[in-house]
């Protein structure tokens, strides 16, 4: 009865329902995309009747944002809201070995009477409006994942900040047809959500992006997300610990965004063909041996060779082949992974095959069509007499993309352009001659070498023969 009797009461003196929608969610603590659509409705409505605001300033516009704790009154059909946004920061008097970061929350309270108004109308109102805000004026952000090798860093988690780089495909230099494909192809996919739901395929699509350095790998990425308006996650595999780190990673993107692999050649040995678990037991308890033989010999030696051991990465090409189409792989919608490498032909077949890395797009030295783009961005200019010699050194010698632009750019204020292309074509003589000296070079050694073991076998033999 007491019981009875004090809900009643609690009701009476509280009628109201409260619901939180956190920022981070799951054992995962992957973004919560519904606490993204709130903060961009509250953003855009907020503004004018809040007293306490955040300030921000994203691509050359000032956004105010809700303060923490400062409550935002909302009408929607004659029916009132409180919304607030409340950050718990956690205790930090207990002692943990991982330390837990603030969590955040939006709070929206309204009178009990309206709870059938707020599950099937209000909230389906406030996430399409924020939604919606949200493709048209969203901050991009550029997601890296936290190293997790310091003491009080636990690895499989984003840490960001706003993206704002100035690639795009018009700054991008490469043949016209090569980018219109691309181009082509990006709009395609970021149309086609039916069309991969018809085929039963999870939505999303794969680059290997591959080339000598410096020809615009990194570019056409941020190019690519500029275009598509997406958020880049950009994962540096070495500070994976394992496989679990990597899935827990996966799980934390939110749909529209790029993910991206740079130099994924260098990052892990992910050369080698899939290893089976007794391979892989084997190699561990080899590892082990050293280990321990290192450790008989020193103390010190067992503290670098342990350092090395927490440094190592154990994410393996399978934990990484289901990382890009596993099953996990379908729980973020929208999705483009791009792998970049300057050596392609080290790749493990199984990872850049068609369906894992959907489009192989080499990028490669300067012609001149990159150069004509390159000109018209950096100098304004579509023609000159200088155009021909240049074409006809780019076609004879090879110099990156980056490599030209460095020579077209200004050196001193109020350079004139032919100054500039005087630059270039002097660049492109000095690497033709240096690439011609390396060639004779390389022709010399081994004609030598070749003389060389000849006369090795004779002198070996005259050695012998003195010996006798
Ligand atoms: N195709 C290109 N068009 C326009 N600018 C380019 C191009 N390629 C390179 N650049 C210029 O050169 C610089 C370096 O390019 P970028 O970082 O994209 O090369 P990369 O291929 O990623 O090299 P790496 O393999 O070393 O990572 C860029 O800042 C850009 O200004
Ligand atoms: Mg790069």
């Amino acid at each position: 009865l007491i019981e009875k009797f004090s809900e009643k009461l609690a009701n009476f003196c509280y009628p109201f329902v409260e619901v939180r929608f956190f920022e981070n969610i799951g054992d995962y603590m992957r973004t919560n995309e519904a606490f993204l659509y709130i903060e961009n409705y509250l953003t855009s409505k907020s503004t004018n009747q809040a007293k306490k605001l955040q300030g921000e300033y994203v691509r050359k516009s000032l956004v105010l944002k809700m303060d923490e704790r400062q409550k935002f009154y909302d009408e929607f059909e004659g029916v009132k809201f409180v919304w607030s946004l409340i950050k718990i920061v956690p205790n930090t008097n207990s002692v943990s070995f991982y330390p837990a970061s603030d969590k955040r929350f939006y709070l929206l309270t309204f009178h009990r009477s309206h709870r059938d108004f707020v599950e099937k109308s209000y909230l389906n109102h406030v996430l399409e409006q924020g939604k919606e805000i949200g493709l048209s004026k969203r901050q991009r952000k550029l997601y890296t994942n936290c190293t997790g090798n310091g003491e009080y860093e636990r690895g499989g988690k984003w840490s960001h900040v706003i993206f704002e780089h100035p690639s795009s495909f018009e700054t991008i230099a490469m043949s016209p047809k090569k980018k219109k494909e691309i181009v082509d192809d990006l709009v395609t996919f970021s149309k086609a959500k039916e069309y991969y739901a018809k085929i039963g395929k999870p939505w999303k699509r794969g680059y290997l992006l591959y080339g000598p350095p410096g020809t615009g790998k990194s570019s056409l990425v941020a190019a690519i997300a500029n275009f598509l308006k997406y958020d880049i996650y950009d994962i540096e595999l070495t500070n994976v610990k394992n496989n679990a780190e990597l899935r827990k990673l996966l799980i934390g993107i939110t749909s529209k965004s790029v993910v991206v692999i740079e130099d994924i050649d260098c990052s892990l040995d992910l050369t080698g063909q899939r290893k089976t678990d007794s391979e892989n037991d084997k190699e561990k308890e080899e590892k082990n041996e050293e280990v321990n033989q290192v450790a008989a010999a020193s103390l010190q030696g067992l503290q670098a060779a342990d350092k090395e051991k927490n440094k190592a990465s154990q994410v393996t090409l399978s934990g990484l082949l289901n990382f890009i189409d596993g099953i996990w792989s379908a729980s973020t919608g929208e999705r483009l992974i791009i792998f970049t490498t300057n050596y392609v032909e080290k790749l493990d077949q199984a990872l850049i095959r068609r369906g894992r890395m959907d489009m192989h797009i080499e990028l490669s030295y300067c012609g001149f069509d990159g150069f004509k783009m390159l000109a018209m961005n950096y100098l304004s200019i579509e023609s000159h007499p200088l155009f021909e010699t240049i074409q006809r050194l780019l076609e004879e010698t090879n110099m990156t993309p980056a490599d030209v632009a460095e020579n077209l750019m200004p050196k001193v204020a109020e350079e004139d352009v032919e100054a500039s292309l005087e630059r270039l074509i002097q660049a492109l003589r000095t690497s033709k001659e240096e690439a011609e000296m390396k060639a004779k070079k390389e022709a010399e050694m081994k004609a030598e070498k070749e003389e060389g073991t000849g006369e090795e076998g004779s002198s070996e033999k005259e050695a012998e023969d003195a010996e006798g």
